[in-house]
């Protein structure tokens, strides 16, 4: 734990331009839909986090050849041999992401059975996969809960169903989706989660041979087919990562222009980020010519001065304001006038990071009650899920350890806009979602480094 600690000499406005690449919550997706493949997959911009090589890892125990191509960032599949590994091998990646789900649908397919580790990710709540087993059953597959993990199978093949969400889960439509396109007829995916992470999913799966319709009303119809071959496909890039930058330049009062990001899928932050008070400027791609390099399109954030506006959010499903947006934001609403109030709906505990803020000289209170008109799961039931944020506060450096992904990145940006010097132990779990944060921190002129 020593050495895994960051120094953060706080109070420099964090100026310059960085990169994202594809979306942790695509990419890692896009490799496991590699294995449905009968030819070779390549997927291009794949960022070097943890959560893909955890995935590659995986890949590698079942027999797919992962290769790296000749572009940077570009990875090769190739799923010709899959194969059982054992549970010891498979358990090496016990705890470490959440991704192993996703496993069943295409291993159910390719050798009839799989086996999945205990999931790992943000601790954010309890997090249960019950709307997962439960399609999975619908579709005909087994499911033997063990001590060592879940054993699946299906002895009578996968057949198309008639499925409703009780919540548009993410995890779990991805989950119907890699297991509707090769079972036998058709499936129905009604209340379906529609992130643009989901719809790229989509895309992938079509250019590999699936058929889909994605209807309106969180409708999904998925026709199964025979076979699938492989994709070729550059992701969307990751707009949490884009979304924390923002929050980061405004925290620190500086300038950050996020090449790659796109406004399409960030348009619902975009308006929350300027009612706060931060500017923002859209700067389009301009494809190479023969007389001009070109220039790659992305969006300038930046703080304009002066004073901050609280604002009154509530998280939800897309189209609403995301999650994962959440925890960065905040740091930023902690520098504005007023009270500012969040209403957390997709996670019944994801606001226990403030705890570290307020050692910091936030003013966080955290509520049971639901401050905020969207309906909610947690309301009734005792979770602190709703904060308001009084502000401007002055944030003052502290020892901070990071609990997980994106409570760490936003620890990371109280530190950046605190005064003086922060020491940030366990930044390892940064690693999980933000390609070279450290290199990225340096060249945005942030004073950090390690003991
Ligand atoms: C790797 C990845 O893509 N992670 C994202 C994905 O997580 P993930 O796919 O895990 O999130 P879900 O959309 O499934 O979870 C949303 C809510 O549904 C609940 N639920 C989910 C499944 C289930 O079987 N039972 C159940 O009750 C969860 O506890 C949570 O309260 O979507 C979340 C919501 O946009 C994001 O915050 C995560 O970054
Ligand atoms: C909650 C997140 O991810 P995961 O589902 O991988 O824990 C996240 O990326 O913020």
């Amino acid at each position: 734990m020593t050495d895994d600690v960051l120094v953060v000499h706080g109070g420099t406005p964090l100026e310059g331009r960085i990169r994202v690449r594809g979306a942790k919550n695509l990419v890692s997706k896009a490799m496991v839909a590699a294995l449905l493949g009968d030819s070779p997959s390549r997927l291009f911009d794949v960022p070097k986090i943890r959560d893909v090589e955890v995935v590659r890892g995986l890949l590698g125990l079942h027999g797919v050849k992962v290769t790296d191509g000749t572009e940077d960032g570009e990875l090769v599949f190739d799923p010709s041999n899959v194969e059982s590994a054992s549970t010891d091998q498979i358990n090496v990646h016990a705890g470490s992401s959440r991704i192993p789900i996703l496993f069943c649908g295409p291993l159910l397919h390719r050798l009839g059975h799989a086996f999945i580790p205990d999931l790992g990710g943000c601790h954010i709540g309890p997090r249960p996969i019950d709307f997962h087993l439960q399609a999975l059953r619908e579709f005909g597959a087994t499911v033997e809960k063990t001590p060592e993990g879940l054993h699946l199978s299906a002895p009578n093949g996968l057949h198309g169903t008639k499925f409703a969400l009780p919540y548009p889960s993410v995890g779990a439509t991805e989950q119907v989706l890699l297991t509707a396109v090769m079972a036998e007829g058709v499936t129905e995916l009604r209340n379906a989660a529609v992130e643009p992470e989901i719809i790229d999913l989509i895309c992938i799966l079509q250019k590999m041979g699936a058929i889909i319709k994605v209807h309106t009303d969180r409708v999904i119809e998925i026709q199964g087919v025979k076979r699938l071959h492989g994709y070729s496909h550059r992701p969307i890039p990751d707009r949490i990562e884009a979304a924390s930058w923002a929050a980061a330049a405004l925290a620190t009062r500086g300038h950050v222009e996020v090449l790659g990001a796109q406004q399409a899928d960030m348009m619902t932050f975009l308006n929350i980020f300027r009612s706060v008070g931060g500017e923002y400027e859209v700067t389009d791609a301009r494809p190479p010519k023969l007389s001009d390099p070109g220039q790659e399109g992305g969006i300038r954030f930046w703080h304009p001065g002066g004073e901050l506006n609280a604002v009154a959010l509530e998280t939800d499903v897309h189209p609403g304001f995301m999650t994962d947006w959440q925890q960065p934001l905040v740091v930023a609403l902690t520098q504005a006038r007023g009270l500012s109030i969040v209403h957390e709906t997709v996670y019944e505990q994801r606001l226990g990071y403030t705890e570290a803020l307020n050692t910091m000289g936030a003013n966080i209170q955290v509520y049971r009650d639901c401050l905020g008109g969207t309906p909610c799961r947690f309301g009734r039931r005792n979770f602190k899920h709703s904060a308001v944020i009084a502000g401007p506060s002055k944030l003052h450096a502290a020892d901070l350890v990071i609990p997980d992904l994106r409570a760490g990145f936003s620890h990371l940006i109280a530190a950046l806009a605190a005064e003086g010097t922060s020491r940030v132990y366990g930044v390892d779990l940064i690693n999980r979602g933000y390609e070279d944060f450290e290199a990225k921190l340096a060249s945005l002129g942030a004073h950090v480094e390690r003991p």
